[in-house]
């Protein structure tokens, strides 16, 4: 590609002409265009929407943009019962990765504030703990929180901050997580099924449920585990997804993947704008492609036995 960049700029220098699609693709921003590019993975949608993979974007462009607008993200993690245990990893790598030189809050759902460890929090960024109500079994808890997203969005963070990142707690960040997340509506594709067509995804394909997907449809296949978008959005969304919920439980029925299935029968009929590669949500009990330059966001193990419904 440097080659490339050399070959253009002799060209532009000698006055010799240019292939008209070469002056398409070359830019002059902070470094030249064409070193942000993958050809060895899906960049875009057919949608138009961007995939972010390492090696696509500027950072520093997109961090200059956001900082000129002051954008405040919220990043909403639910800690209930037993989950409390993974607060403190979650937080400080969060200080270390998450949207470093931008305005964080953290909100913090649990049944349990008075367990929320004391984390050294950098200038601009809070912590808030929202104090909610458990449940017995852990489907209903990840479920549930829907419900609750979609509650705080209309009555607080829409007066609190521009965009909100909804994730799992059972998580560490392990390499930068910044602005390039950031659009209207964005999911990201699940770790075990990036590489999967659309006969393997595990929708939901009962037809009695809201969550049901016909075997024609679907893009991708996103992980319950990593959404966001303005708040505006992520509200409509939420709410979309509980009320949704709440069809089926009336039926006595629970989609295959609880909230995760409503999440993936949302997005087929309102197509995400962004879409972040499984970098943002990796589990390494999947191996380590080559594909994957960097594990931003990443599992940590547990002991199903020992932490769910406790
Ligand atoms: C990484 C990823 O895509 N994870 C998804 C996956 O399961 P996981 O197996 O990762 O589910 P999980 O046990 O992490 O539960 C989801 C989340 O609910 C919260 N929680 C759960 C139980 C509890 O007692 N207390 C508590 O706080 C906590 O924030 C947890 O991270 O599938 C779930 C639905 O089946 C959800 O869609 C998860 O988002
Ligand atoms: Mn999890």
């Amino acid at each position: 590609c440097t080659m490339l960049c050399d070959f253009m700029e002799r060209c532009f220098s000698l006055h010799l002409q240019l292939p008209p699609y070469f002056l398409l693709l070359h830019c002059d921003s902070k470094e030249h265009c064409l070193s942000h590019r993958r050809t060895d993975v899906l960049m875009m949608t057919p949608w138009f929407a961007p995939i972010v993979w390492e090696g696509t974007y500027n950072s520093e462009i997109l961090n200059e943009e956001f900082r000129q607008r002051n954008v405040t993200v919220g990043l909403t993690v639910f800690a209930i019962k037993k989950y409390v245990v993974f607060l403190q990893k979650f937080l400080e790598t969060a200080e270390m990765y998450f949207m470093v030189g931008h305005r964080v809050n953290y909100y913090v759902f649990t049944d349990r504030p008075e367990e929320v460890p004391k984390v050294a929090l950098k200038d601009g960024r809070n912590v808030v703990v929202l104090k909610v109500q458990n449940y017995s079994r852990w489907q209903e808890i990840s479920m549930r929180r829907m419900e609750m997203i979609s509650y705080f969005s209309q009555k607080q963070f829409i007066n609190e901050v521009n965009y909100l990142v909804s994730v799992d707690v059972d998580m560490r960040f392990n390499d930068e997580v910044g602005v390039e997340i950031l659009s209207n509506l964005f999911g990201t594709l699940h770790p075990g099924f990036y590489a999967s067509r659309r006969q393997s995804f595990t929708y939901e394909r009962r037809s009695a449920s809201q969550a049901c997907v016909p075997r024609d449809e679907g893009d991708f296949y996103y992980a319950g585990g990593f959404f966001g978008g303005t708040v505006k959005e992520v509200y409509k969304l939420t709410k979309k997804c509980h009320e949704a919920i709440m069809l089926d439980k009336a039926k006595g029925i629970e989609a295959i993947w609880q909230e995760e299935s409503h999440l993936n029968k949302y997005f087929v009929y309102h197509k995400p704008t962004k879409i972040l590669s499984p970098e943002y949500l990796w589990d390494d009990n999947i191996g380590r492609p080559q594909i994957l330059k960097k594990r931003r966001f990443l599992a940590v193990p547990k002991n199903h036995a020992a932490i769910r419904n406790k």
